[in-house]
């Protein structure tokens, strides 16, 4: 009872915060953005009817049986699939409490930072990016709370501006965002272009199969309401093959895949060869 009132506070706190001006971290990450360079500038990713989606449901980011229930709920078995691709590729020790010490890792997308704070617990030097302003502001509020994700840098950005900015990761995360954005294949060369060379890229979203539309879309929006009807467009998913070749036009190799499947029974998500509806890939960038 107690954790739940401790919880309705945060809450308060956070729709209160969120009623005020744009708070200083926001505007220092907008200061950052460099001069349009007609050029140079690759083609925008937003999407404004997407974005509105998660406008509208921003404060609910960390109500854990809220429309993100479903991100919570798939959280420890994304992270399980992250931890390890990780820990072999850049030769850590899974076991170890930090074992993403002092690597460097963009959230592209990031949300409210369900995603952010874990990999920054786990030792990652961790950017979340998100294009809605809202989505950081309640990012930033909830990872200020606990001094080990108080030092997350999250700005109100797209991962073309951050490519513009020359920045780059030893690893980039774009988890369940392709789906939302104007131009997958120009998403991946960003994703590509933030990435070092022989650094990691690890994209999850939906396959674009008939399961998928009975499951993700019908069940899960229209049946039991996990999420707001109309979240997902089933022609905007890209089937693992389709990941696979735009990420190879991008310089990235795809080296493991899995898929995340539920069990109604236990009401737990677990990593499966199943990559039928929910899917996640492991990939690493070319020698350039
Ligand atoms: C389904 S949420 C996923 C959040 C987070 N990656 C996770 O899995 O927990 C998709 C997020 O992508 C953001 N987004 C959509 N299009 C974007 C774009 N072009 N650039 C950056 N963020 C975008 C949305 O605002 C939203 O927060
Ligand atoms: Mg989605």
């Amino acid at each position: 009872m107690a954790a739940f009132s401790n919880h309705l506070r945060n809450l308060n706190t956070i729709q209160r915060i969120l009623l005020q001006s744009s708070s200083n971290a926001t505007q220092r990450c907008f200061s950052k953005l460099p001069h349009h360079h007609p050029h140079t500038t690759p083609k925008s990713s937003l999407k404004d009817n997407e974005l509105a989606k998660f406008a509208a449901i921003s404060e609910t980011w960390w109500d854990s049986e809220g429309p993100f229930k479903p991100l919570h709920v798939m959280n420890p078995t994304r992270l399980a699939f992250i931890r390890s691709t990780l820990c072999r590729h850049f030769k850590r020790d899974p076991n170890s409490v930090r074992p993403l010490e002092g690597l460097k890792i963009v959230d592209v997308g990031c949300g409210g930072g369900i995603l952010s704070e874990p990999l920054a617990r786990m030792g990652a030097t961790v950017t979340g990016v998100d294009a809605v302003e809202k989505n950081i502001k309640i990012a930033q509020l909830h990872a200020d709370m606990d001094p080990t994700t108080s030092n997350i840098e999250f700005c109100c950005t797209t991962a073309e501006k951050l490519v513009e900015q020359g920045r780059q990761f030893d690893a980039v995360m774009a988890l369940e965002v392709i789906e939302h954005v104007a131009e997958p294949a120009d998403f991946c060369k960003s994703l590509s272009a933030l990435t070092i060379p022989e650094g990691a890229t690890v994209i999850s979203t939906i396959n674009r199969s008939m399961r998928a539309f009975a499951t993700a879309i019908v069940a899960a929006e229209y049946i039991l309401g996990w999420l707001p009807k109309g979240t997902h467009q089933w022609t905007t998913f890209l089937t693992p093959m389709e990941l696979v070749l735009i990420l190879q036009q991008a310089g990235i190799n795809v080296e493991e895949m899995a898929g995340f499947v539920y069990n109604p029974l236990t009401g737990r998500w677990s990593l499966s060869d199943d990559i039928s509806v929910n899917f996640i890939a492991f990939a690493t960038k070319n020698n350039a």
